[in-house]
């Protein structure tokens, strides 16, 4: 690894039962020198066992959201960096984890490496099986999925997938980020289509897999409008542009032509 470093990000919201070992277990990560939280706005003590467990955290006093959370970590780390003695230092590449990771976190260390030697933009881990059951209908992640692939022609495998390494060129060209849930799927849609290199890296992680109770299917109806409006906007701005081109073509046939 060269001298460029990672800072990992951790959005987290009630958290206190895994964020200590995610915490700790992301610190041990080659080239990671500093580890944000987010407390997004919890109810439970989060801030405080990250703080113990060696994070800076940063807190909303009021929930906002994983997109806010995410953009929250990002500025700390960049408002360190400008406050640093040591201004020489290229900024650091930015590892998003989620909180629920507990000990495995470090086994997003494969997302780093590619992004650190040069050969990708942006990084995003693919899961195993989890070892808990679980999960879903498939219904957030088809949409996402086509949504991705229709305006971007990007297959991916894990639309959702929040565990994402970025550097500071990938991360400034992703802003702002879609609110919510929709973050990564716009992510993925803006970056590929802006030319940016991104691969999907297997990594072992292990996460809280969502449930089917009611809790869990209104946890996935918000994820469902998230996404569905982070497309839309996209969808529209793809329509916006694509007769603007067209006018601009004709402007410039017309010039050729006088
Ligand atoms: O208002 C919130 C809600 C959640 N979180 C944190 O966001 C992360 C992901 O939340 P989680 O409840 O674990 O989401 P999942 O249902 O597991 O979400 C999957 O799908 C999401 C997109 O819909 C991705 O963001 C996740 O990375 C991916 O694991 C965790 O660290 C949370 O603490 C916040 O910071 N603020
Ligand atoms: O449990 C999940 O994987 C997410 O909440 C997405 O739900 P889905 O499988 O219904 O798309």
């Amino acid at each position: 690894m060269n001298d460029q470093h990672v800072a990992v990000v951790i959005p987290a919201k009630d958290e206190s039962a895994t964020i200590a070992a995610t915490v700790r277990s992301a610190r041990s990560i080659s080239g990671v020198d500093l580890v944000i939280v987010v407390d997004d706005g919890s109810a439970d003590d989060t801030g405080r066992v990250a703080r113990g467990a060696g994070a800076g955290v940063l807190t909303h006093p009021r929930n906002k959201g994983k997109a806010a959370a995410m953009m929250s970590g990002a500025l700390a780390v960049h408002n360190r960096e400008i406050s640093s003695a040591d201004t020489s230092k290229p900024p650091r590449a930015l590892l998003f984890i989620d909180a629920d990771l507990g000990d495995t976190a470090a086994e997003t260390a494969p997302l780093t490496e590619p992004v650190v030697a040069g050969r990708a933009d942006m990084t995003i881990a693919v899961l195993p099986r989890q070892s808990t059951d679980g999960g879903g209908f498939g219904l957030v992640v088809g949409l996402a999925r086509r949504g991705i692939a229709e305006l971007s022609g990007f297959t991916a495998t894990q639309p959702l997938s929040g565990m994402r390494c970025l550097t500071r060129a990938a991360y400034d060209a992703a802003q702002p980020f879609a609110a919510g849930w929709g973050v990564e799927t716009a992510m993925t849609i803006d970056l590929v289509s802006a030319g940016f290199r991104v691969r999907e890296v297997e990594c072992a992680l292990q996460h809280r897999v969502t449930g089917r109770d009611l809790r869990a299917q209104l946890h996935r109806a918000a994820q469902y409008r998230d996404v569905w409006r982070a497309l839309a906007v996209r969808r529209m701005s793809a329509r916006r542009r694509a007769p603007r081109q067209s006018i601009g073509s004709k402007r410039t046939h017309g010039k050729e032509n006088s």
